[in-house]
């Protein structure tokens, strides 16, 4: 087959993996630059563009768009499925999974178990937001936040309040989420290929910090999830529709929690965790399931 990767940075740990899987498989993965790509709107037949030469042939497109370029990643990639591409993940998955408002209502709405999550535009109604999640303590968040960044905990009222007004005054929005203390710093990533968790780790933060993220300094081991666990991974993979995604989770006393679901989910920290081909993984996946024209959405929604 003949694969694309959206992806700005060629040298990345999971790019050169992928790259690498394809051909062990016998298969070619162009890297193309996302914001070197143009789309040809005009035309009767969607194309891409790269560096100026119209682009045709494709089998699969694994889209990698980072966060800064969500929206005109997802433009290309919306390109590509018009003209006939098959995504590794659609693009209206995955403008769902950058939003962690709307995947959480998504998530609620299918009974997957979630933090308590309060969401408001005024930051006058701070204390309520606060009251509404049980705390404090809350946690507080970016709502297009990641790795870690923005991401808060205050430990009291008037800690809280001061943050939820700081972000809102420098307008961004944000979630008030439950503290899930029972965690103790760790969280567990599930990573789901096709409908099937095939690999999981948990993460643990540094020693002075609650955020887990590996960005943040924190490490990962290998894990073995329980059944629950597992179900509620596949379950929220499959609600998001996404093919391939991390699930992060908590353990709390009522059971796992989601925190997000990835739509990209970084390589190196779960086949180093858990020795395990996961970038071969993907590739069968691709393998598996990309036929011509069958893009489900071919850019619709
Ligand atoms: N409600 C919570 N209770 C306890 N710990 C939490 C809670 N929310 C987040 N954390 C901790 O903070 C970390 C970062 O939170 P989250 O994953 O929501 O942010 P992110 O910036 O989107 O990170 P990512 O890079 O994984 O996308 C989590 O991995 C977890 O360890
Ligand atoms: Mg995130
Ligand atoms: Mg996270």
């Amino acid at each position: 087959m003949k694969i694309a990767m959206l992806a700005r940075n060629a040298n990345l740990y999971s790019h050169r993996r992928l790259v690498e899987a394809a051909e062990a498989r016998g298969h070619t993965l162009d890297i193309l630059n996302t914001t070197r790509c143009t789309v040809n709107i005009a035309s009767h037949r969607p194309t891409v563009s790269y560096n100026g030469e119209t682009i045709n042939g494709f089998d699969a497109v694994i889209p990698r768009i980072g966060a800064s370029i969500t929206q005109y990643g997802l433009a290309i990639l919306r390109q590509f499925e018009m003209s006939g591409v098959w995504p590794l993940n659609e693009s209206v998955a995955i403008g769902r999974s950058r939003d962690k408002l709307r995947s959480m209502q998504i998530l609620a709405k299918h009974g997957l178990g979630l933090p308590l999550t309060a969401y408001a535009n005024d930051p006058k109604q701070a204390e309520e937001l606060i009251k509404a999640v049980n705390g404090p303590p809350v946690v507080i968040k970016l709502l297009e936040g990641t790795q870690g960044i923005g991401v808060v905990l205050a430990e009291t009222m008037s800690s809280a309040k001061s943050v939820i007004e700081a972000f809102r005054g420098a307008n961004v929005n944000i979630l008030v989420q439950e503290f899930i203390k029972e965690a103790g710093g760790t969280d567990i990533r599930a990573l789901v290929i096709g409908g099937k968790v095939v690999a999981a780790m948990k993460r643990t933060g540094a020693p002075d910090d609650f955020r887990s993220n590996l960005h943040r300094g924190g490490s990962a081991e290998v894990i073995k999830i329980t059944p629950e666990e597992r179900s509620t991974a596949v379950r929220a993979a499959k609600r998001m529709g996404l093919n391939v995604c991390g699930v992060d989770m908590l353990r709390s006393n009522h059971g796992p929690v989601i925190m997000e679901v990835n739509s990209s989910p970084g390589l190196e920290g779960i086949e180093t965790a858990t020795g395990k081909d996961v970038a071969g993984m993907i590739i069968k996946c691709i393998e598996d399931n990309a036929r011509s024209g069958k893009t489900k959405t071919k850019g619709a929604g």
